[in-house]
């Protein structure tokens, strides 16, 4: 994979909050309307995640029609979306709030429509407020084989994501979201 995100030296590792998943369960919504995990978003990416073990975990979802860009290929966009949405999960992991500042994609060969995509996803550590992410995207085999990451890797990214307040941060917005939780600041 190629990429020109520099993730520093001397990361202090992450720690994983006490009360975490178990590796292999399903990591929940934070938001039925999220478009990148909820389950009620009508065209959403329906990512559904799992927690691995250590500070990693897995997820997978299908290349719908409606994700074109290029004739037949998933869009640009889509793919930072759910790069973007696997590495905020990933964060869960720690029992912080975290938005991304940084993401650094590496579009390494072309998605088809209609393809399975399995993302690995792994904190690299932190620096104060600091959140360094990696992850990777494979295909998954025509025979459904989501096991592994045995298909070819088509995707990788990087992520920075800052700690913040959600009580402070979402102070504004969240009055427009039907969905706020409290720890959002409601
Ligand atoms: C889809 C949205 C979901 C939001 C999720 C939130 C909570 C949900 C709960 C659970 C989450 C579960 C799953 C999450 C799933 C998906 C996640 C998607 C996340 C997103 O999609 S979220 C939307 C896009 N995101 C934004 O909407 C951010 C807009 N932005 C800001 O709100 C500010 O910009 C902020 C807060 C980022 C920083 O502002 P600030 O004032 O708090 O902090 P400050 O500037 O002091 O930076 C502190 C240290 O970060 C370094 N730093 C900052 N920015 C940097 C950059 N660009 N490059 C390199 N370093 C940077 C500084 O250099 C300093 O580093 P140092 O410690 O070394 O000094």
């Amino acid at each position: 994979m190629k990429s020109t995100f520099v993730v520093p030296d001397g990361l202090e590792p992450a720690q994983r909050r006490s009360d975490a998943l178990a590796p292999g369960d399903r990591m929940p919504s934070h938001n039925p309307m999220c478009f990148g995990c909820g389950p009620d978003a009508p065209n959403g990416l329906h990512l559904d995640a799992r927690a691995g073990e250590g500070m990693a975990i897995t997820g997978e979802m299908l290349v719908e029609p409606h994700f074109e860009g290029g004739p037949g290929m998933i869009h640009g966009g889509i793919l930072s979306s759910a790069f973007d949405e696997i590495m905020g999960m990933n964060v869960m992991l720690m029992g912080v709030t975290a938005v991304t500042a940084v993401l650094d994609v590496d579009f390494a060969k072309p998605i088809q429509l209609g393809s399975r995509l399995r993302f690995s996803t792994e904190i690299l550590g932190t620096q104060r407020r600091k959140i360094y992410v990696r992850a990777v995207a494979h295909l998954i085999d025509g025979d459904g084989n989501s096991g592994g990451d045995t298909g070819e890797e088509v995707g990788g990214a990087h992520g920075l994501f800052i700690i913040v307040d959600p009580s402070v941060h979402f102070r504004e917005s969240r009055a427009k979201s039907q969905f706020a939780s409290p720890e959002f600041g409601a």
